[in-house]
């Protein structure tokens, strides 16, 4: 018998219920406090501070403020430390995401003619400079790399430059840069944590000050990015991996066990929920999880048996496939598998989930790395309201407007009498008889 969280659905009260959706982000007070500070201390010393916080947080050896951008030669030397067959993975991995972001670019412009002679539309611009976060705290992301560059580059970002931990040796990590390169980003800086996002803020010396920040990350990154949102876009809200994995009666308790490990074992700050009506799909997971967990590495089941023994993770016994529906849309997970030999059949009863995976055979190990859906995602009920990045995230949106001669007037009309009721005389006089004589011999 494992220490594993058991919660019996029909058994809650309603506030017991309600805790089962708090995160590890739900209280960020501890981070804001001690991110403000390092915050500051970026803004006021710039490449300096950054150097010293690599040393003392990343434990970066040699890291001074003139080598905080990745050279040509590290570049380099990275596709000769990393192996062929990882190199080959990203690039495979590059170009399903490719193909699948380039579905979402929007058409440059689009305008309808609203009423005879008046045209109104939509046009679609890359936002001017993005940049992109990819964590190293508990491992290194040449993942988070190809999600975040890609469809930065797909939507024709002209400034993309990621921020990116350094490793003890100082430097980046070699399959991050080798993704960089082969995602078509050249500009790699070596800060992570709340120092990175006011880097990115702010600017220094060395990095170039971004218009908006995307890409996950730690506490501290999520709390750096609301203090920072007057100054930055902060984006979608990327924090600590989540996941429902909801079970039928179709599959075995192993396999459900199997999936749940999967984004538990990023961190003790995770959470992770299974979610069955199926008694013997429990027994099964809970007999299965010291069997898999003999299969990871000490770190990862350590992370993963603190998360599923604790408030965020475990296994919910649900009164029917119903129940648990409605307990995934409660908890808005940022990664939902169903898995079930019939996983269409739930699909249209899940309405909040950033991602829904379908079926025994898509693991979120499978959309984390290549199968071409963006794997950076919302957590804590981010789901509630965003979606997946996407190529829109590095877009904006314009609205176009034109008015010929001809369809002047009865606009002009309906506009004076709106503006006229609101009391906005220019508005008023900006389509009355004042502006007839300046549109005399023109049409
Ligand atoms: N939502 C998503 O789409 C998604 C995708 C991938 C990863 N993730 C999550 O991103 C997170 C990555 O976290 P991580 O820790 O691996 O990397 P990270 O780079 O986000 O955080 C590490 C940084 O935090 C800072 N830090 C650490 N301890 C500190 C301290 N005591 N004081 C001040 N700063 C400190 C340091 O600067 C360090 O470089 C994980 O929780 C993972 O689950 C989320
Ligand atoms: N599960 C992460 C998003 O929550 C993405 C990822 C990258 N590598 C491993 N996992
Ligand atoms: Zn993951």
């Amino acid at each position: 018998m494992t220490d594993v969280t058991f919660k019996e659905l029909a058994r809650l009260s309603a506030a017991e219920r309600a805790a089962l959706v708090r995160r590890s982000e739900t209280d960020l007070s501890y981070f804001l406090e001690h991110a403000a500070p390092i915050i500051a201390e970026v803004r006021a010393n710039g490449d300096t501070a950054l150097a010293r916080f690599g040393r003392d947080l990343d434990k970066a050896k040699g890291l001074a403020p003139d080598n905080l951008k990745a050279t040509e030669a590290e570049f380099a030397h990275a596709f000769d430390l990393v192996d062929q067959a990882v190199i080959e993975a990203i690039d495979y991995g590059i170009e399903n995401i490719r193909s699948f972001h380039r579905e979402q670019l929007p058409e440059p412009m689009w305008l309808k003619e609203v009423r005879p002679g008046a045209f109104a539309g939509d046009r679609f611009t890359p936002i001017s400079s993005v940049a992109l976060y990819v964590p190293r705290g508990k491992g290194a992301f040449p993942s988070v790399t190809m999600m975040t560059a890609v469809p930065g580059v797909v939507a024709g970002v002209p400034d993309l430059a990621i921020l990116t931990p350094p490793g003890p040796d100082g430097g980046v990590d070699a399959a991050t840069l080798v993704a960089a390169r082969l995602a078509g980003v050249d500009t790699v800086y070596k800060c992570g944590g709340a120092q990175a996002v006011a880097a990115a803020a702010f600017g220094t010396e060395t990095v170039r000050k971004a218009k908006k920040i995307l890409g996950p990350g730690s506490p501290w990154v999520v709390a750096a990015k609301r203090l920072l949102s007057d100054v930055i876009d902060p984006g979608l809200p990327a924090g600590p991996s989540e996941v429902v994995i909801l079970a039928d009666e179709t599959v075995h308790g192993g396999l459900a066990a199997l999936d749940l490990l999967i984004e538990a074992e990023h961190g003790p700050d995770s959470s992770a929920w299974l979610v069955t009506p199926s008694r013997r799909v429990v027994d099964e997971a809970l007999a299965a999880l010291p069997r898999h967990w003999a299969q990871m590495s000490e770190q990862r089941a350590g992370f993963s048996r603190a998360v599923l023994t604790g408030r965020a993770g475990g296994i919910i016994l649900a009164a029917s496939m119903a129940d648990a529906c409605a307990f995934v849309n409660e908890y808005a997970p940022e990664h939902l598998e169903i898995l079930s030999t019939h996983p269409f059949d739930y699909l249209g009863e899940i309405t909040e989930a950033a991602e829904i995976l379908l079926g025994t055979r898509t693991p979120n190990a499978i959309a984390n790395y290549v199968l071409g859906p963006n794997a950076v995602l919302p957590t804590s009920m981010g789901a509630n309201t965003h979606g997946p990045l996407s190529v829109s995230d590095f877009m904006r949106r314009s609205s176009v407007g034109y008015v010929t001669a001809k369809g002047y007037p009865q606009l002009a009309a309906h506009t004076r009498t709106l503006a006229e009721y609101e009391g906005f005389s220019s508005h008023a006089n900006a389509v009355g008889p004042m502006r007839d004589p300046y549109l005399e011999g023109q049409h």
